[in-house]
């Protein structure tokens, strides 16, 4: 078997257009949506990403507002961007670019948070809500993961999804939200302390790999038929992606979402529709 490619590029693609037209009837009412980002440091990673953001922003007609700081800022001065932002009347929403460098702790910049502004859905209310099943912004990257598996026709009603990896932007926010009763999975979540992750993996028709570890889901551990999802990102010497699947999966995988090309661009096109959520719920008051 090879397996099926979840293109996230296409995908975003298509998103970003349907987003376009929202945006454009949200500008008739008077209304223009703007993504403000916070970027602190040098991090090349971190700078593209947030470039990226502004490039897709540009691409649908929402706003941009730019912060950044050098690796040398306190936590006052971060928490100070923050409280510009949440004052900002045109910033519908930002976000904080993680990791923030080492020293600052992002807790408590992500509490300080407006979190009716809170465009990546890690707010402590925002995560609240998810767990409590109320309306509010999800975290981009389940929710592109999410939407990346429906649009490719791919059951996640009763599946079995285990989940590599228990960070915050990832790991532990997908289960809350792939076990609600619209998507009615079973998860489970493994991490480092998981003593026999093959076991786990073998049962899963559906595995989102973030754990970071270089071709850590090797061919044997996968179902045949199952859907993959890489989001791991590693790098080797030429500085090239190495994600968390090995490629041999994709020869017993039905599905498998390519790194780059996959995960990371649903990430983006989803905290746009943050965004334009955002705005037409402010609409709609
Ligand atoms: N505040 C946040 N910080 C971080 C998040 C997040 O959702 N919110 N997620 C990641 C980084 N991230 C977005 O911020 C992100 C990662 C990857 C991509 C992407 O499109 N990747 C490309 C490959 C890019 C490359 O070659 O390096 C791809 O997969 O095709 C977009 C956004 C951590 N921080």
């Amino acid at each position: 078997m090879t397996a099926q490619i979840l293109d996230g590029k296409a995908t975003a693609a298509a998103i970003k257009s349907e987003l376009a037209v929202r945006v454009a009837a949200l500008k008739e009412r008077g209304i223009v949506p703007g993504l403000g980002t916070v970027l602190v440091g040098d991090d090349p990673g971190s700078r593209w990403y947030v470039n990226g953001k502004h490039r897709d922003c540009a691409e649908v007609g929402i706003a941009s507002i730019q912060r950044e700081l050098p690796a040398t800022a306190t936590q006052q001065d971060v928490e100070d961007v923050v409280r510009e932002l949440n004052a900002d009347p045109a910033c519908t929403g930002y976000i904080v670019q993680l990791p923030l460098p080492k020293g600052l702790d992002q807790n408590p910049v992500l509490e300080l948070m407006d979190p009716d502004k809170d465009a990546d859905g890690l707010h402590p209310t925002s995560l609240g809500r998810l767990a409590l099943g109320i309306e509010g912004p999800l975290p981009c990257t389940p929710l592109g993961i999410v939407e990346l598996l429906r649009r490719h026709k791919v059951e996640i009603n009763g599946a079995e999804v285990v989940v590599l990896g228990r960070g915050i932007t990832v790991g532990r926010s997908i289960g809350l939200l792939l076990t609600r009763k619209s998507e009615n999975a079973t998860v489970t979540l493994c991490h480092t302390g998981t003593r026999d992750l093959a076991y786990h993996l073998r049962k899963a028709d559906i595995i989102v790999a973030a754990a970071g570890v270089p071709h850590l889901v090797k061919p044997e551990d996968v179902k045949p038929g199952a859907a993959v999802l890489d989001v791991g990102v590693s790098r080797d010497a030429e500085g090239k992606i190495v994600g968390d699947v090995d490629p041999g999966v994709a020869e017993v995988a039905a599905w498998i979402s390519p790194n780059p090309g996959g995960v990371g661009p649903m990430t983006r096109a989803m905290l746009l529709n943050n965004i334009v959520e955002a705005a037409e719920r402010r609409a709609g008051r």
